[in-house]
């Protein structure tokens, strides 16, 4: 049985105390539980903080973004060398925000995601088409082709650590989530994508998650599919009785 990976992924929102308080009432009460795995999305100014104060719990901090260079002249940017310096376990790439707002590619993508690799970070692979690709039924190519150029030049075995998120661009932030069996019927296909790339055994190993207005109130049902194995969560993560529900939804 795969793990089930719930991330909490807090966008641009909190101040220090805030994302302190968080994770001090939160961190202690993760359990200790090889089926699920949980994860704050942090912006970079708490991820120090955040890595010292979870590091005898069983949260993990991930990065929201990052260069895929490893330092230089970028100002504003924060490389894979600083985020491995600092401890943290997880990187989110490829977010719908990041490629509609700041330009990244699926070439930009894939060089993060080995990036990633390079220094001992988990990615976080989102993929997702707009409302106007599903309407026009190209779901199913626009994200095999997102997950084909994200994952090009990885081993097999760095494919099976790689974790996706299939985020229907429409759902995100709007209330409106994808039914459970349209987000399912993406996230196997996105497992067959894979096996087609490397193997059956290696897509049996990918923690694909959902995301778009995820909440307590759905996640089960989510959850309950046979293809979606955690989920990327924004406004409902930020608060911490919200954030532990859910995480407590994947040890059901
Ligand atoms: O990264 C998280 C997603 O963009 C989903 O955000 P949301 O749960 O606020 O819809």
């Amino acid at each position: 049985m795969r793990k089930k990976v719930i991330a909490g992924n807090w966008k641009m929102n909190k101040v220090s105390t805030e994302a302190n308080q968080f994770v001090d009432e939160v961190g202690a009460k993760i359990p200790e539980d090889k089926n699920v795995e949980a994860i704050v999305c942090a912006p970079f100014p708490f991820l120090a903080s955040l890595v010292d104060k979870t590091k005898d719990t069983n949260l993990k901090v991930a990065a929201q973004t990052m260069h895929y260079e490893e330092s230089g002249a970028f100002t504003g940017e924060v490389s894979p060398v600083m985020l491995e310096d600092l401890g943290i376990t997880h990187v989110v790439l490829g977010h719908s925000e990041r490629r509609e707002y700041y330009n990244e590619t699926d070439e930009t993508v894939n060089k993060k995601v080995h990036a990633a690799f390079n220094h001992h970070l988990v990615p976080i692979v989102c993929v997702g088409e707009t409302l106007e690709q599903r309407e026009a039924n190209e779901t199913m190519d626009h994200v095999e082709n997102q997950v084909i150029k994200a994952l090009e030049g990885l081993s097999d075995q760095q494919v099976a650590e790689t974790i996706i998120a299939y985020e229907p661009i429409w759902a995100i932030g709007t209330g409106k989530t994808a039914t459970s069996a349209e987000a399912n019927e993406v996230c196997a296909y996105i497992r067959q994508v894979i096996a087609k790339l490397t193997s059956k055994e290696t897509a049996d190993h990918v923690v694909i998650q959902y995301g778009g207005s995820v909440k307590p109130a759905n996640i089960e049902e989510l959850l309950a599919q046979s293809d979606i194995d955690g989920a990327l969560v924004g406004g409902a993560s930020l608060q911490p009785e919200s954030f532990l529900q859910l995480v407590e939804a994947g040890k059901k």
